[in-house]
């Protein structure tokens, strides 16, 4: 269990983490999201103790990470998934990390195998691909048997197999009642893996809820298409319904169903050559809770 209380970080004036609070719990997979720069690593580099909060308490297991005799065997972590001597191999990295913890010589083959690596164990790590590293990365991390892995975009150059392959291994830590924290860029792919999930934005918890409910939070939507849409905007009109509009002829409406809005077009004489209801994803959300949270915003293209 990972246990964030009330913690702040502070990088001179720049407030990284401000006063956040969540538990990622045992036997489940917590996605960590957030927009660029909303204190994601921080957290994660102040739960395995790589740095340290201004106030409050991180900790893991019911401990901080620094109190821990054998950490490895508490939590295992990829941050970095370059944090490891090109010159080394993979399987001297692991060992080299093994014997720091006690871990014997025949758990590193087994986590080598688990990653997919043994073939290429005597292999300079220096010469891995992008999604090799990240194989090596989640071996080290698995290395002592943790009840708590936490992953940094662990898909991250990963092949579809390897997307796979990283899926069913989260799944199966989970159900082997161990806690698993995921942050990760990709929405698809953490409504796929995670059940729970923590959002943050400049610092603060902006949601802890279930993907399930948060997708349901953003509502479904209808697309509707028609030459004559800005005359159909006006006549869709009134409190609570809010229309967008991503292209020419086209308007997004929430608050409305697909079947008023058809009733309101066919009263006016408005032609309509499209009228979809959209299902909202995890994306859809994610952009509307942290809509107002983008530090790094694009401008539209
Ligand atoms: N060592 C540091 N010194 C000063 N500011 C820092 C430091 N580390 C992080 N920050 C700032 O703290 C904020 C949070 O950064 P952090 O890297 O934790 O965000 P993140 O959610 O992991 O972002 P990303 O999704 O881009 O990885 C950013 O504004 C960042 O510039």
């Amino acid at each position: 269990m990972i246990e964030v209380r009330e913690v702040t970080k502070r990088y001179g004036v720049k407030t990284a983490v401000d006063r956040l609070s969540f538990t990622a719990k045992p036997g489940q997979v917590t996605g960590f999201l957030g927009p660029n720069g909303a204190g994601k690593s921080t957290t994660m580099r102040m739960i395995i103790g790589l740095d340290r909060p201004t106030a409050g308490t991180v900790t893991v297991n019911g401990r901080r990470y620094r109190e821990h005799a054998a950490p490895l065997r508490e939590i295992g972590a990829l941050l970095e998934a370059r944090s490891v001597h090109p010159g080394r191999s993979a399987r001297s990295h692991l060992l080299g990390l093994a014997r720091t913890h006690g871990i014997p010589r025949a758990r590193v083959d087994e986590v080598l195998e688990l990653a997919g690596l043994t073939a290429v164990a005597g292999k300079r790590a220096g010469a891995f691909s992008l999604g090799m590293g990240q194989r090596l990365g989640i071996a080290a991390a698995l290395l002592g048997d943790p009840a708590v892995v936490m992953l940094d975009e662990p898909v991250n150059g990963l092949d579809p197999e390897g997307v796979l392959w990283v899926r069913g291994l989260l799944a199966g830590l989970a159900a082997e009642g161990r806690t698993v924290l995921l942050s990760s860029h990709l929405m698809a792919e953490t409504a796929l893996i995670a059940d729970h999930l923590v959002v943050v934005g400049r610092g603060r918890l902006l949601a802890d809820t279930s993907v399930q409910d948060l997708i349901n939070s953003a509502g479904t939507g209808v697309r509707v298409g028609s030459d004559e849409a800005d005359r159909l905007r006006g006549l869709l009109a009134r409190p609570g319904v809010r229309v967008a509009s991503s292209a020419d002829g086209e308007l997004d409406v929430t608050g409305m169903d697909a079947r008023e809005i058809g009733a309101i077009a066919s009263a006016h004489g408005v032609p309509l050559y499209q009228l979809a209801t959209r299902t909202a994803s995890l994306e859809d959300a994610f952009m509307d809770l942290t809509r107002d949270s983008v530090e790094y915003g694009s401008v539209p293209a």
